[in-house]
């Protein structure tokens, strides 16, 4: 009988379920989007109960279509899930109720308490220990402002019962049912904490003391155990609906899916997924590499106790761009329709827009800035700036590739690339134009959902269905596009010296007291 694996994807804006055969074909899937909640500038949540049943309702409709195409469910022999990283959920062990919305990665409530950590003795030796440069975008910061700020957090801890969690630990607890109490995590979504040490996959005591104060002691909170990206027992079984009784047996934190996905096993090889943000992961194999140049270090994948590990460069606006022009600024309905606005004008007529609606991510850190478009006349059009958004993240990416290749003394060959916003050729030629002196080819598979596929794999593995990398070599490997710049290189290097002109002009715009 055919084998097939599913495949949970839990993203920022969206939850999808697919299924996958054998050769990595999706053949079944269901997606949903749910609701982004912005309740003030630079706050960003979710609601953790529309997370779990939007995953609920994808599985639901993705086996009914595989159903209706005469497959049968048992034919699923294992589950993975994949999802969107750092974003924080607190719950209450007793009763498995959230206390609080998911504070998202992208949220930047967190400044003050990212400042005062800074000036905090042993602040400097943070990064050769999980990876990670202090700033609002990992969990730990989340935390400290719901234990600092909600009172029920507060309660909560005083009483013994705090939960908190990544969303693979919170849907992973909630697919198996509260009663079951299965809180666990995999190694490349709790690295993203800062509370792991990248070494050792292990909770750090002297990271978790760090973070902890007069007033609260981290190591009092419940938080999960952190068990293989692979593994047939630790996630359990989903407990309700049509796949009642299933297995969970992979996770990987969406980025690191993407990079397996796109069979990244290699070091050297590396992955831009332009989805919400846009994620680069270049593989640096068995030895983490802390980067001198504003990069993070994260773990790529942990299958079998042996860790691959990955240099990242993160950047928090890519596709959440071109939604924001589309429903702040109403210039369209549908993403696509960006990218054929941005074609309506030549090149970008002069305008450069700095979206640090976040601040700026990798490789400039930079927290004192805000959103800014340089360069309007009167010559400006909506199209130079619906342009201008796909430029910003494709600058981002040269200025990461750049910052990579002096961590790692090695030239990129090629950059995979995949995520919603690839699906844009103009973004896509745009990205190898602007890379003309790297002369960095970008290889787009024709099948896209690389991340679910990464977390079918990790799923895979455990379940006995693929054993090694080898089985996995021809999957997604037919219908390949590749972009290489058509711009000359002068021209190219022109347009990057203006970005850096700007990202340089944007900083210090934000006050100490803001
Ligand atoms: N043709 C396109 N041109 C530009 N952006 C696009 C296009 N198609 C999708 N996107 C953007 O991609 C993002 C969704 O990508 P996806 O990989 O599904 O993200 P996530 O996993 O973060 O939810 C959205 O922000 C959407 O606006
Ligand atoms: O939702 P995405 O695909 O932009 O990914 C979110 C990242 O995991 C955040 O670190």
């Amino acid at each position: 009988m055919a084998e097939f694996i599913g495949s949970i994807d839990q993203g920022t804006t969206s939850s999808r379920f697919l299924i996958f055969n054998k050769n990595g074909e999706p053949v079944a899937s269901h997606q949903e989007e749910f609701s982004q909640i912005y309740p003030q500038p630079g706050w960003h949540e979710h609601d953790p109960e529309e997370i779990v049943s939007s995953v609920h309702s994808c599985i639901e409709g993705a086996v009914e279509a595989f159903k209706k195409d005469g497959n049968s469910v048992d034919s699923i022999k294992a589950i993975g899930i994949t999802n969107q990283r750092e974003t924080t959920v607190v719950w209450d062990i007793e009763s498995g109720e959230a206390l609080y919305n998911a504070i998202v990665w992208t949220d930047t409530r967190s400044q003050a308490i990212v400042k005062e950590l800074k000036s905090r003795k042993g602040a400097d030796e943070l990064m050769q220990k999980c990876g990670l440069p202090l700033s609002t975008y990992p969990s730990v910061t989340k935390l400290l402002w719901l234990l600092k700020n909600e009172p029920k957090v507060k309660e909560a801890y005083e009483k013994g019962t705090l939960a908190f969690g990544t969303i693979d630990a919170w849907l992973v607890y909630k697919l198996n049912g509260h009663e079951k109490r299965v809180f666990v995590s995999d190694p490349t979504n709790a690295s993203r904490t800062m509370f792991m040490d990248i070494h050792t996959l292990k909770y750090n005591p002297e990271l978790i003391a760090f973070f902890g104060d007069d007033e609260f002691d981290l190591s009092n909170i419940h938080m999960p155990d952190i068990v293989k990206s692979s593994d047939a027992k630790a996630y359990g079984t989903i407990n309700s609906g049509v796949l009642s009784g299933f297995s969970l047996t992979g996770c990987l934190g969406d980025q690191s899916a993407a990079l397996v996905g796109q069979k990244g096993f290699d070091a050297g090889s590396a992955k831009n997924t332009y989805g919400t943000g846009s994620f680069i992961l270049y593989n640096t194999g068995s030895k983490p590499v802390i980067s001198t140049h504003g990069l993070l270090t994260t773990v790529a994948y942990d299958f079998d106790g042996t860790p691959s590990y990955a240099l990242e460069g993160s950047i928090a606006v890519a596709g959440s761009g071109v939604k924001f022009l589309m429903n702040n600024l109403g210039f369209s309905f549908d993403s696509h329709k960006i990218t054929e606005l941005a074609g309506t004008v030549e090149n970008n007529g002069g305008l450069v827009f700095v979206t640090a609606f976040s601040g700026l991510f990798a490789p400039y850190w930079i927290t004192d800035t805000q959103g800014t478009i340089f360069g309007i006349t009167q010559h400006t059009q909506r199209g130079h700036i619906a342009r201008a958004t796909l430029e910003a993240v494709c600058y981002q990416t040269k200025a990461v590739l750049d910052a990579m290749e002096k961590d790692s003394g090695h030239p990129l060959q090629e950059l995979k690339v995949d995520g919603g916003m690839s699906n844009s050729e103009l973004c896509m030629q745009i990205q190898a134009d602007i890379l003309a002196e790297n002369k960095i080819p970008i290889v787009r598979p024709k099948m896209r959902e690389t991340t679910a596929l990464g977390a079918a794999i990790a799923a895979g593995f455990a379940a006995g269905v693929w054993k090694n990398f080898d089985e996995l070599k021809e999957i997604n490997t037919t219908g390949q596009t590749v972009f290489e710049a058509k711009m000359d290189t002068k021209d190219s290097a022109k347009m990057v010296k203006r970005w850096e002109r700007a990202v340089n002009m944007c900083r210090g715009w934000l006050a100490d007291d803001e």
